[in-house]
């Protein structure tokens, strides 16, 4: 188990690329969100390198869906900096609109334009990102097809299954090939035959040198896909860094993150002793 920063490498030296050299994918310093009371994002620092396969993990309520909210250009932070691809996200209104060019998102809860059908909703982000039509129909005929969605493209996304909404999801954040994608639990209610496609593609797209951030709460997947990770608790960052460097010493990367959290020891059911009992 590496605790966070122990990975020298990662903040790199004031204001330049991160020691691995190259500008980041992702570069947030001193990030703060609080909705009234609750303080859901407590000062992060965080640096995501371009071209790796990142994932963000962290218990229910850790505050992964709203760094990536804030990351993405979907909600204001409180305090902080973040900088997507070199760009200052937050800097004027015109820059939330460049940095929105370069990336590609998968929001969680699926908020689509659901009375379209799902080869609508492709030529309408398409044509939204400044695609030639021409260009956008091959795009998309290409990814319904990989993503098995060909048979229900003219079914309306509102009548499509979770695991069909995650994929035309992940099709249109795809279709302008943007340089960081940020997929909010993207393998949610996908079949695992859908789960290797989905996969296969994001590795392609990885290999080429684009950036994939993803948040999940399963481990195995994660450890199985990625070669970066960040670990979030309680608003904060316990670890981040190669995903090595995080397991550490720890047999997975499930017992690591399970003594970065501090769910060690946690009560996981024993207090319950009436459960399971003769029925009163
Ligand atoms: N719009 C909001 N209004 C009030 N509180 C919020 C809001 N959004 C998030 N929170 C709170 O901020 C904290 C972090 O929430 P967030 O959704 O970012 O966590 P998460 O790590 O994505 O959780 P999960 O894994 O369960 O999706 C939680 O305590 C949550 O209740």
């Amino acid at each position: 188990m590496v605790p966070d920063q122990a990975y020298d490498g990662a903040l790199g030296t004031e204001g330049g690329a991160p020691q691995d050299g190259g500008t980041p994918a992702v570069r947030v310093e001193g990030l703060w969100k609080r909705f009234g009371q609750q303080i859901a994002v407590n000062g992060i620092d965080l640096v995501l390198p371009a071209g790796k396969f990142i994932g963000l993990v962290g218990p229910n309520g850790a505050g992964k869906t709203t760094t990536l909210s804030m990351i993405t250009g979907l909600l204001r932070p409180d305090a902080g900096r973040i900088r997507v691809a070199g760009h200052d996200v937050w800097a004027d209104p015109e820059s939330v609109a460049q940095v929105k060019t370069r990336i590609g998102v998968l929001p969680e809860g699926l908020r689509m334009f659901e009375r379209l059908s799902g080869r609508e909703l492709l030529a309408y982000s398409g044509r939204l990102r400044g695609l030639p039509g021409a260009e956008v129909d091959k795009r998309a005929t290409q990814l319904l097809e990989v993503l098995d969605l060909a048979g229900s493209q003219h079914k309306l996304v509102v009548d499509y299954s979770t695991g069909m909404r995650k994929k035309i999801g992940l099709a249109a954040a795809l279709l302008h090939n943007p340089e960081v994608l940020f997929l909010d639990e993207p393998f949610e209610g996908v079949d695992p035959v859908s789960a290797q496609i989905i996969r296969g593609v994001l590795e392609r797209y990885t290999h080429s040198g684009a950036t994939v951030v993803f948040s999940s709460h399963v481990m195995e997947l994660v450890e199985s896909l990625c070669d970066w990770v960040a670990v979030m608790a309680a608003g904060q960052i316990r670890a981040q860094g190669p995903l090595e460097r995080v397991r550490g010493s720890a047999p997975s990367l499930q017992a690591a993150f399970l003594e970065l959290v501090g769910a060690n020891g946690r009560d996981s059911g024993e207090s319950l002793d009436w459960l399971g009992g003769p029925a009163r």
